[in-house]
C-alpha cells in the first residue's frame, strides 16, 4: 500500500527496511549481506560525490583507480592492519573449472594494493606530496547482522591515500579531511557529528592514530562511525619501502594518511531524518528538491491551463538551478501523489489548481514540518530557494537538538550503566587505559552488543582537578564518548 506498515518508534528495524525499499533506494538480493543500490539512493550518492570531488581538486588530490584484487603475499605485508580482520577477507580461489595456483584476495581496503605503486613513483622530495583518491567498492565478509547502507558485505566508498615529507603536513591534512567529512554530514546530510580521536584499541591497527566523525541514532541509542581520517605514520612506508631523497640528499621515509567515507552515510541520513510517512531528504542531496503536482479541474480548458502552468513552473525553477520535476500522471489523484512524494522525502511540494491560477500563486508544502504557504507566482524562485535553505537548516537544527538531548555526562559506573540502559550517548571522564576499556566492553555485553569508546572529542570540556575515571576510579585523563554502536 501507499503508507508504511511500520512505525519508526514502534519497530525501528522493520521501519528502516520498509522505507529504504519502498522508496527505491535499496533492492534486496539473494546473497546475504548484499544489496542493490537503486536510483533514489544513487542520486544522493552522486550529489555527495560532486561536493567531494570539487574539494579533492581544491586540495590537488588526483583521481585514480587500482585493481580490485590483491595477492596474499602483498596483503600480508603489513601485519597489523590485517590482524583481527582476516576473517572478513574474501578470496578468489577458482576461475572456470580450474583452481588458481594461489588464491587472490578481493580488496577490503586498498593500502596494500596502492603502496607498492607509491614506492615506485615516490623517489625524490619533488614527488611529494603525493595524493590520490579513488571511488571504489570494497568487500568485507562480515557476519554480524547486515543492514542496508550501514553494514553490508560490499559497499561503495572513496578512499584517499596521501604521502608527505613531514609528519606536520600529514597531521594537517588529517584534520582538513575530517573537516570535509563534518561538512558532508552537517551541511549536506543535515546530520550532527562529533569530531574526535579513536582510542588505541579502536584505532586502525595499521596506523599511528585515527580521527573520526561520530554520528548517533536517537531511536536505537546507537552510535555510528560516520567517516575516518587516519595518520598512518611511517608504518606502511617501512613495510613498502616508500622513501625519498630529501633536499639534503638524505634518504627518508614518507609520512602517510588514508581516509574514507562510504555509502553508510546514506543510511545514517535515513535513520536520523525519516519519519512515519517515509524519507525526509535534505534539499542539498535530494535528486528532486521540488515536485509540482496539478489539482485537476473537470473543465477541460482550465485543466489544460493548470497543466501548462505546472510545466512552466518546473521550467522556471530548473532554469534557476532548482532541481524540480512535475508529476502530471493522469492515473493517480492528487492525494495519492502527495503521499507518494512525501514517502520519497522530497523536501518541497508545489500544488497548482484552479484557485492558484485565479490568484496567480502556487501552494507550497514543506516535507520537514508540513507547513503550507501560498507563494505569489512573481516571487516563486526566490521564495522557493529561501524555503529550501530554511528546510536544510531546520533539519540540521532539529536533528542536533534531538542528538544533544541524548548526550549524558556520567561520572560513576552506576550512572554509566543507567545511561546505557536509557540508550544515551555517554560522555565520561576516562583514565585512558586499554585494560579498563576492555573491561567496560566485557561488563556491558548484552544481547544488543557492548559499550565501547566512540572517540575522545577534540572539544574537551573542563576536567576539574581530581576528576576520577568513571570505570576504574583512577585519575581521569580525558573526556570520552561511549556507547553501543553499529
Ligand atoms: O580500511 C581501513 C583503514 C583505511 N582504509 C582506507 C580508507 C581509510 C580507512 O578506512 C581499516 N580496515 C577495516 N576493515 C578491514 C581492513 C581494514 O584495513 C582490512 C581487512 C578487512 C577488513
Ligand atoms: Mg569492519
Amino acid at each position: 500500500g501507499l503508507c508504511l506498515a511500520n512505525s519508526k518508534h514502534a519497530n525501528f528495524g522493520e521501519w528502516y527496511s520498509e522505507v529504504v525499499t519502498k522508496t527505491e533506494m535499496i533492492g534486496y538480493y539473494d546473497i546475504s549481506g548484499c544489496y542493490i543500490i537503486d536510483e533514489w539512493a544513487m542520486g544522493i550518492w552522486k550529489r555527495m560525490q560532486i561536493f567531494f570531488d570539487l574539494e579533492m581538486e581544491k586540495m590537488d588530490v588526483k583521481p585514480c583507480y587500482f585493481p580490485l584484487f590483491v595477492s596474499n603475499d602483498v596483503l600480508q605485508k603489513e601485519k597489523d592492519h590485517i590482524k583481527g580482520f582476516a576473517p572478513e577477507v574474501a578470496w578468489v580461489t577458482r576461475a572456470g573449472d580450474s583452481d588458481l595456483e594461489v588464491p587472490i584476495a578481493i580488496r577490503p581496503t586498498s593500502e596494500t594494493i596502492i603502496y607498492p605503486f607509491f614506492s615506485k613513483r615516490i623517489r625524490g622530495h619533488r614527488d611529494l606530496p603525493f595524493k590520490r583518491n579513488q571511488w571504489a567498492n570494497v568487500v568485507r565478509w562480515e557476519f554480524s547482522n547486515p543492514t542496508p547502507f550501514i553494514r553490508s558485505r560490499e559497499f561503495l566508498w572513496q578512499e584517499g591515500h596521501t604521502a608527505f615529507a613531514t609528519k606536520k603536513e600529514a597531521d594537517t591534512e588529517v584534520l582538513e579531511i575530517l573537516e570535509l567529512y563534518r561538512q558532508l554530514y552537517e551541511e549536506y546530510l543535515a546530520v550532527p557529528v562529533i569530531k574526535g580521536k579513536k582510542s588505541e584499541m579502536e584505532k586502525f591497527a595499521g596506523g599511528l592514530y585515527t580521527t573520526s566523525v561520530e554520528a548517533f541514532i536517537p531511536n536505537t541509542g546507537r552510535a555510528v562511525q560516520g567517516a575516518t581520517s587516519h595518520c598512518l605514520g611511517q608504518n606502511f612506508a617501512k613495510m613498502f619501502d616508500i622513501n625519498f631523497q630529501d633536499e639534503k640528499g638524505k634518504n627518508a621515509m614518507v609520512w602517510q594518511n588514508s581516509w574514507a567515507y562510504s555509502t553508510r552515510t546514506i543510511g545514517v541520513m535515513v535513520m536520523v531524518h525519516g519519519d512515519d510517512k517515509g524519507l525526509v531528504l535534505p534539499p542539498k542531496v535530494s535528486k528532486v528538491q521540488v515536485i509540482v503536482v496539478h489539482v485537476p479541474s473537470d473543465d477541460a480548458v482550465t485543466k489544460e491551463k493548470i497543466i501548462n502552468t505546472c510545466s512552466a513552473t518546473v521550467k522556471t525553477l530548473c532554469d534557476s538551478g532548482v532541481r524540480a520535476e512535475a508529476d502530471l500522471r493522469e492515473n493517480y489523484r492528487p492525494g495519492w501523489k502527495y503521499s507518494h512524494w512525501e514517502m520519497k522525502g522530497v523536501p518541497l511540494r508545489i500544488e497548482i489548481g484552479q484557485r492558484d491560477l485565479t490568484n496567480k500563486q502556487v501552494c507550497a508544502v514543506r516535507r520537514d514540518n508540513g507547513a503550507k504557504v501560498d507563494i505569489p507566482m512573481v516571487d516563486l524562485v526566490d521564495t522557493v530557494k529561501g524555503m529550501l535553505d530554511t528546510i536544510q537548516q531546520n533539519m540540521f537544527d532539529v536533528a542536533k537538538r534531538k542528538r544533544d538531548a541524548c548526550i549524558q555526562v556520567t561520572k560513576t559506573w552506576d550512572e554509566f550503566i543507567e545511561a546505557l540502559a536509557q540508550k544515551k550517548l555517554i560522555l565520561a571522564p576516562w583514565c585512558d587505559e586499554e585494560e579498563v576499556e576492555k573491561e567496560v566492553k566485557t561488563k556491558t555485553k548484552g544481547e544488543t552488543g557492548s559499550a565501547k569508546t566512540l572517540c575522545s572529542p577534540f572539544d574537551q570540556p573542563e576536567m576539574p582537578q581530581g576528576t576520577l575515571c568513571f570505570a576504574s576510579g583512577k585519575p581521569a585523563k580525558k573526556w570520552t564518548y561511549w556507547g553501543r554502536s553499529y
